[in-house]
């Protein structure tokens, strides 16, 4: 199952402190993040992450294709409901190919546990 990690700026902490509280359940995951979140979470915890391009310069996008594919199963996307993006357009056209292929998605850390333990019922359901 693959999963994709975002957080804008001001939410990489939290999303950071996430990844190592829940670091045995993300190994059993194939994760993917945008550029800059995924060297961050590497650097944290060691986790096996793919990096696409960082978010403002088309990262979201790709993640927005994976699930387009359906070859992403889930999103962990912590945004920054205070802070302008340039790239917002991105960020709208992400959250939309979420809601069009059903795909599960977090934006704050509350529904993150949610989406995870979801996700984690279904692959000990497929085991
Ligand atoms: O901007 C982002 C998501 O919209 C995140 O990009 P980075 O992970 O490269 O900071």
């Amino acid at each position: 199952m693959r999963l994709a990690l975002i957080a804008h700026d001001e939410k990489k902490p939290d999303l950071i402190s996430f990844a190592e509280e829940r670091q045995a359940d993300l190994e059993r995951f194939e994760l993917m993040a945008t550029g800059t979140t995924g060297q961050r979470l590497i650097d944290a915890t060691g986790l096996d992450i793919e990096r696409k391009q960082s978010g403002p310069l088309g990262g979201d996008m790709q993640i927005g294709a994976e699930i387009a594919s359906e070859t992403c199963d889930g999103v962990i996307f912590l945004r920054d409901p205070l802070t302008a993006q340039p790239h917002e357009p991105d960020i709208t056209a992400l959250l939309r190919i979420c809601d069009v292929h059903q795909t599960p998605l977090a934006t704050n850390l509350a529904s993150a546990d949610a989406v995870l333990d979801e996700l984690i019922r279904q692959l000990d359901g497929e085991e």
